[in-house]
């Protein structure tokens, strides 16, 4: 509850308007039995029209006074809860930018997501609730009990007597809440990745025929989410109809010992009637209270998981070094990496017995040069990626740029090296110029010359509309190839000091591979070139290679050193080539 608060301090003057309002609502509100009450017992005997027409108008007054002010606060309420919630999502979407990678595995993609959505609409609804049904509902009940305390002391004390067996109840049950609903919202997380992975691979799953098996896999996630909600439900729901039966036989009570009051004539009839519209609020105040405690049960849950994401100890720590310029621009002095730190998986790998990712990797690069790193898959190959653009820290050695240590960048100073592609890398819903600018605001000139040594331009010339061309989600109206030569584009148009491409031509031909990386070599010499591949022939060009193994280097040099020195290498080529 900590951060709803924290993130409502920043609209405390818009809140506190908001809950203003609504005490006058619902203060008007408390006044509307007293008034009846009054007309009843003394304006109606009194048999004076005027004063029962001015009392009928002052009560109407009132009614409408209430309902106005009543609406204006929820109109208030709504739109302060949108603000929070705003900032909410604003911040998660940016701490989940720049989490570091070990973080990113430990929440999943599905649980932040979930955190992002259905998470934050529930500290929405909170924040909403606690400025217009957490003044009402204790109002309404305290406020009730105050002024049938004025009314009739001796009728009063029966509510009295209810109230702490009410509020014990709701609080009881809440405590229950919190711990059932954090289930729930992780069981939700379930069902976001496997409908995420469905959509995302709609494809392969109708290809495979596996239609049936995800309809079973997701159903079986959800009636386990729809389950925990049921039970916290069930739970949640306990003291509504209790607190119903409590204050239905407090009526009656009212009711009979009231007639007996005024049978005795020590109160008036008007007053049996005005309880039992106090009765009435007062059973509407604690409801109230209940639906409070099961929305703040919900909340509170949903605000723990957001803040802790908000609050990962992940912060880019940038140490201070005294470095001298190297000779060597890229470095990688014994270095070793598992994935996996932050969470029971560590040392767990698709298809690997191996402890570590990477196990004591050594190669060096000059300015310009580049290198190709081939090897099976799993091997190793995009850790060196993610470990030279430091996603994640390193375990053993050191990994130098220009003589520094990538520990002792700035994040942006780091990134801003590099231009890469990544596997599967994202095109977005936009034009195929604005897909290759990505808000860099770089020059229609150098997005062009991209576009040439990606050889892109050979299937943008024929659009219509040529870099203004719209791609769908993910591309999904460009061919793979097509696709790959955008998101070279893209990695060269920023002419990086560093540029990755990883596996980034394996839906081209051969011819157009080659072109493209002769483009790329010519065109680009000042950018040092790591290119990661699976074909021999993408990366026999390069000035030098490393092959790897199980996480290790089993081979390092230029393509002839290695078909004198590596078998493995030299069997892929004789194999990839015949
Ligand atoms: N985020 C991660 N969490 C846990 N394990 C991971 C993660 N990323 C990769 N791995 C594991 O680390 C090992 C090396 O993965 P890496 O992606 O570097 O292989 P690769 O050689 O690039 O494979 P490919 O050629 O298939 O892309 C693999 O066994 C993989 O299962």
């Amino acid at each position: 509850m900590k951060l709803i608060f924290r993130y409502m301090g920043k609209y405390k003057g818009a809140i506190f308007l908001a809950i203003f309002i609504k005490l006058i609502g619902t203060m008007s509100e408390l006044t509307l039995p007293y008034i009846l009450e009054y007309m009843i017992d003394t304006v109606v005997p009194s048999k004076n029209l005027g004063q029962v027409i001015l009392w009928g108008l002052l009560m109407f007054a009132a009614s409408v006074f209430c309902r106005q002010f009543n609406v204006m606060a929820n109109k208030k309420a709504i739109y302060n809860a949108h603000k929070v919630s705003y900032d909410v999502r604003g911040d998660l979407f940016k701490k989940t930018a720049n989490l570091s990678g070990d973080k990113f595995d430990e929440f999943s993609l599905p649980s932040l997501i979930s955190r992002m959505t259905s998470d934050s609409y529930n500290v929405q609804s909170a924040v909403q609730q606690l400025q217009s049904l957490c003044v009402r509902a204790p109002m309404m009940l305290f406020g009730g009990v105050v002024m049938t305390l004025f009314m009739d002391f001796h009728l009063a004390m029966i509510l009295i007597i209810m109230l702490p067996f009410l509020i014990g109840i709701v609080l009881i049950v809440s405590s229950k809440g919190i711990p059932m609903y954090t289930k729930v919202q992780q069981k939700l997380d379930t069902v976001v990745r496997i409908m995420r992975e469905n959509i995302t691979g709609i494809r392969v799953v109708k290809a495979l025929s596996k239609t049936d098996y995800e309809k079973r896999r997701f159903s079986d996630a959800n009636i386990e989410m729809a389950r925990s909600d049921v039970k916290a439900g069930t739970v949640m729901a306990i003291p509504g109809p209790f607190m119903q039966m409590c204050l239905n036989i407090g009526l009656t009570l009212v009711v009979i010992y009231g007639a007996k009051r005024v049978d005795d004539g020590l109160i008036q009839p008007g007053v049996i009637l005005a309880f039992l519209t106090y009765f009435n609020m007062i059973t509407m105040g604690v409801m109230g209270l209940n639906r409070i405690f099961m929305s703040l049960s919900k909340a509170s849950a949903s605000a723990d998981r957001i803040d802790s994401v908000l609050s990962a100890d992940d912060e880019w720590v940038q140490e201070k070094e005294d470095y001298a310029d190297s000779s060597d621009f890229i470095s990688f002095d014994n270095v070793s990496f598992s994935y996996g730190k932050e969470s029971k998986t560590k040392g767990a790998f698709a298809g690997g017995k191996r402890e570590k990712a990477i196990d004591g990797i050594s190669f060096s690069l000059k300015k310009g040069e580049s290198l190709g790193i081939i090897g099976p898959t799993g091997c190793g190959k995009t850790t060196i990626i993610n470990l030279l653009m430091r996603f994640y820290d390193v375990d053993e050695g050191v990994i130098r740029i220009n003589g520094r240590k990538v520990s002792s960048f700035d994040k942006d100073e780091l990134r801003q090296l590099f231009g890469v592609v990544f596997q599967n890398d994202m095109v977005f819903k936009d034009s195929l110029y604005n897909n290759i600018d990505f808000g860099r605001g770089i020059s229609r000139e150098e997005i062009e010359s991209a576009v040439k040594d990606s050889l892109a331009y050979d299937y943008i010339s024929e659009l219509e509309k040529g870099l203004e061309y719209q791609a769908d989600i993910k591309g999904a109206n460009l061919s793979g190839g097509q696709k790959q030569r955008l998101l070279v584009a893209r990695a060269l148009a920023g002419r990086p000091q560093i540029l990755i491409l990883d596996d980034s031509s394996s839906a081209l031909d051969y011819k157009t591979d080659a072109a493209m990386r002769r483009a790329i070599r010519e065109n680009h010499k000042e950018s040092t070139l790591i290119l990661i591949a699976q074909r021999v022939s993408s990366v026999m060009g390069m000035d030098k290679i490393m092959v790897m193994d199980n996480g290790r280097c089993i081979g390092f040099g230029s393509h002839n050193e290695l078909m004198e020195s590596c078998s493995v290498y030299r069997e892929t080529y004789e194999m990839q080539t015949t």
